[in-house]
């Protein structure tokens, strides 16, 4: 479905990609992770087209990205930026209907099959009660809700996510990642996402990606990329690993002291 080959991409005396590969299937979801500045969002740009990459290549459904039009490529894939939705002063209900516009035609008027689909989409995010409140006025998690249900109405083949549950409680964090994975399956959708929380995506992604500085540093099932020897090289930390008692997957416990080694150590600024 979204296959990258061999991304490379610079900034001015700055490489920050170094021949990344991946692919995601219908149905699947692969996590990114990796530290602060090691490429993600970058990543996210050259797979949504926001960004070119200086050698390799995006495709999608088997056509390189850069054949396809806006709108074409608009109709398979959805993406939620890290800033999240923007406070408009628009109801929930007509931003939901934005994710229609790319199948609407020279007129973005809503048809019937468009508001069907809103209907739908606003009854299974439990919107429904919300729809008439105005974006701007509701909370940061209420917002990336209509967010997704906005990427849902839009009927993408391909959702991809960055760090969708920063402002999130764990509870919403939960609801959500729950809420993705399950829509995915059920459609068949590839859903790339980056995250911070390992442990998250230990329990959610089907396969984790993990950068190091730009590179590829290992891919594969959770179990297979978050042991202790990768994750101190990549981040520099002292992690206990263990198995969560319910699912099995691995998690990740974290102690004091055993952060960035390269910080330098706090100091008395003002001594008496
Ligand atoms: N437009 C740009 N111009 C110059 N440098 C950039 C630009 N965008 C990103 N960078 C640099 O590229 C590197 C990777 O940035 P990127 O945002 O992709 O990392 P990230 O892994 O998403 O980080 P974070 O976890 O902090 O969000 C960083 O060093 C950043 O400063």
């Amino acid at each position: 479905m979204l296959v990258a080959d061999g991304l490379h991409k610079s900034y001015p005396n700055r490489r920050v990609l170094r021949g990344v590969s991946l692919s995601v299937s219908p149905g699947e979801m692969l996590g990114v992770v990796g530290p602060n500045g090691s490429g993600k969002t970058t990543l996210v740009r050259l797979l949504t087209g926001e960004e070119s990459p200086d050698a390799g290549e995006v495709r999608l459904d088997g056509r390189p990205l850069s054949d396809w039009s806006q709108r074409e490529r608009a109709r398979r894939l959805a993406v939620l930026p890290q800033e999240g939705l923007p406070s408009v002063p628009f109801s929930v209900r007509e931003v939901v209907e934005m994710g229609r516009h790319p199948h609407q035609g020279f007129w973005p008027w809503a048809g019937v099959r468009d508001r069907q689909v809103v209907e739908r989409v606003l009854q299974q995010t439990g919107l429904q009660a919300d729809r008439d409140r105005q974006v701007n006025q509701l909370s940061g998690g209420e917002r990336q809700r209509v967010a997704i249900a906005k990427a849902m109405a839009q009927g993408p083949r391909v959702l991809i996510l960055d760090e969708p549950t920063t402002f999130l409680d764990i509870a919403h964090q939960l609801g959500m990642l729950d809420w993705i994975r399950s829509w995915g399956q059920k459609e068949g959708v590839a859903v790339l996402i980056v995250l911070h929380d390992l442990n998250l995506a230990a329990l959610y992604c089907d396969r984790i990606l993990m950068l190091k500085e730009g590179t590829c540093f290992a891919q594969g099932t959770p179990s297979d990329t978050l042991t202790p020897d990768r994750i101190r090289e990549v981040y520099g930390v002292e992690p206990v690993l263990t198995q969560h008692p319910v699912t099995h997957a691995p998690q990740v416990l974290l102690q004091p002291g055993g952060g960035d080694a390269n910080l330098p150590k706090p100091a008395v600024l003002f001594p008496s």
